[in-house]
């Protein structure tokens, strides 16, 4: 396998019905490629990894190699798609244990999130864990007024600003918000911070491939040229309308077959634990996408084989109205060879000569093969191995998959008017003026 594939022979889903959806998915990728459809002011991602800012670029690595000389600690500010690409990406590509590292074993600082939830004792835990150390941080916030960063932000800045005064804190402040509005805009050009921008047609949930994305990402040691490349190679190979010829339509399609006959809920799987939070990426980019008007997959994750252990019951068993999707990556950046035992205690002789990726291949084929069985129709995405390339190509896989998919489905992929309910009901209990 040199490529990303997808198999979705175990989906129970026959040909004819394919041949079906086809036009459907003809006309979905006409409105979004003609910049038809509904939210088309927010499709600037389709093209990203051509047409993205060439000077920014530069500057992003610049300033990461800056964070890298002169930080031992790098803080991520920010919430949902201001935070979870890189999140996913950093840890995907990295040691499973990366902040635990000595730094000469480490490819960059350590890096902690902080602003993606209202947590008194997380934040002030946050505060013991980076005392005595040198710190840059990276606020990211595309409309500038989101409450979970914004508050954070309050804090650590003063605290930069305690800790090395305000001209120096200057300099370890990066400051990721849209080109002109918001709060956070207007405060990053009163104090002189270095800013990036997010492009007015990409919202936070497309934004990875961006500033957003792309600092904090660069900043961990990972090559974001290579990124790029892979992305730039899923937008060529995923521009063809036609099914056959199109893996990442045909992922959009399958999902709708099943959605419609009942299957609601989309689970997916990873065997990777540092894979965790590609799946909520992942959760983000369909939920908001997709759950809209009273429709929508619910997207959902498990990590196997740990879950196995707990879902794995409910998975076999339960309700059929789940469908699962596999990320399988062929070759581990690792691999462990099992050895024999003279006295073969643990009765694990039958492993010796293989190695534990073997055992964790094993693993997936017999789960496959047993949800199967059970009705449960299974997708597989498939990666040669999981390196910058096939992650960028991966993210593009699922972004454009997810825009077909929302077109399919009647939503418009690119808004999220659900998720303020919640703020403003949260704003009055505060007492914010206007609410
Ligand atoms: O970058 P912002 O504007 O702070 O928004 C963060 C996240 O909040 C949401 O707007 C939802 O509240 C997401 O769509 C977005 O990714």
């Amino acid at each position: 396998m040199n490529n990303i594939t997808f198999d979705y022979s175990n989906s129970f889903v026959k040909e004819h019905e394919i041949d079906y959806i086809e036009p459907f998915i003809v006309t979905s990728h006409n409105l979004l490629h003609e910049y038809k459809g509904q939210g088309k002011e927010f499709t600037g991602w389709i093209d990203l990894p051509k047409d993205y800012d060439k000077e920014e670029f530069e500057r992003i690595k610049e300033s990461a190699e800056k964070i890298r000389k002169d930080s031992s600690i790098f803080i991520i500010i920010g919430i949902g798609g201001s935070y979870l690409g890189s999140r996913a990406c950093i840890e995907a590509l990295n040691h499973n244990f990366y902040n635990h590292l000595p730094r000469d074993k480490r490819t960059g600082p350590q890096i902690y999130y902080v602003g993606n939830n209202i947590s008194s004792n997380y934040i002030a835990d946050l505060f013991d864990v980076i005392e005595d150390k040198d710190i840059s941080l990276n606020v990211i916030s595309k409309s500038g007024t989101t409450t979970e960063p914004a508050l954070a932000f309050r804090l650590f800045k003063s605290y930069m600003e305690d800790k090395y005064g305000k001209e120096k804190a200057k300099e370890r402040i990066y400051v990721t918000t849209d080109s002109s509005k918001g709060a956070l805009r207007k405060l990053a050009e009163k104090e002189g911070y270095n800013t990036f921008v997010i492009p007015d047609d990409v919202g936070g949930r497309y934004s990875i491939f961006t500033a957003v994305g792309l600092l904090p990402i660069a900043v961990s040691g990972i090559n974001i040229d290579k990124l790029l490349e892979g992305a730039f190679d899923g937008m060529e190979e995923y521009s063809v309308s036609t099914l056959k010829d199109n893996i990442c339509y045909q992922y959009a399609a399958v999902r709708n077959i099943l959605y419609s006959k009942g299957k609601e809920i989309e689970i997916l799987v990873n065997y990777e634990p540092n894979l965790y939070y590609l799946m909520e990426w992942w959760k983000q980019l369909y939920g908001e996408s997709e759950g809209k008007d009273g429709k929508g997959i619910y997207p959902a994750s498990a990590n196997f084989t740990t879950d196995l252990h707990s879902l794995g019951q409910l998975i076999q068993d339960g309700k059929r109205n789940i469908f699962e999707t596999t990320i399988h990556v062929e070759s581990p950046r690792r691999d462990i060879q099992i050895k024999e035992e003279k006295d073969n205690l643990d009765g694990l002789n039958f492993l010796s000569g293989k190695s534990i990726n073997f055992v964790n291949k094993k693993a997936f084929e017999g789960t496959l093969m047993a949800h199967t069985k059970g009705g449960v129709p299974n997708l597989v995405i498939g990666l040669p191995k999981m390196n910058e390339y096939f992650f960028g190509k991966l993210i593009y896989f699922f972004e454009k998959s997810c825009a077909i998919s929302g077109y399919i489905l009647g939503a418009n992929p690119f808004n999220q008017p659900g998720v303020e309910e919640y703020k403003k009901n949260m704003f009055k209990l505060l007492g914010k003026p206007g609410y």
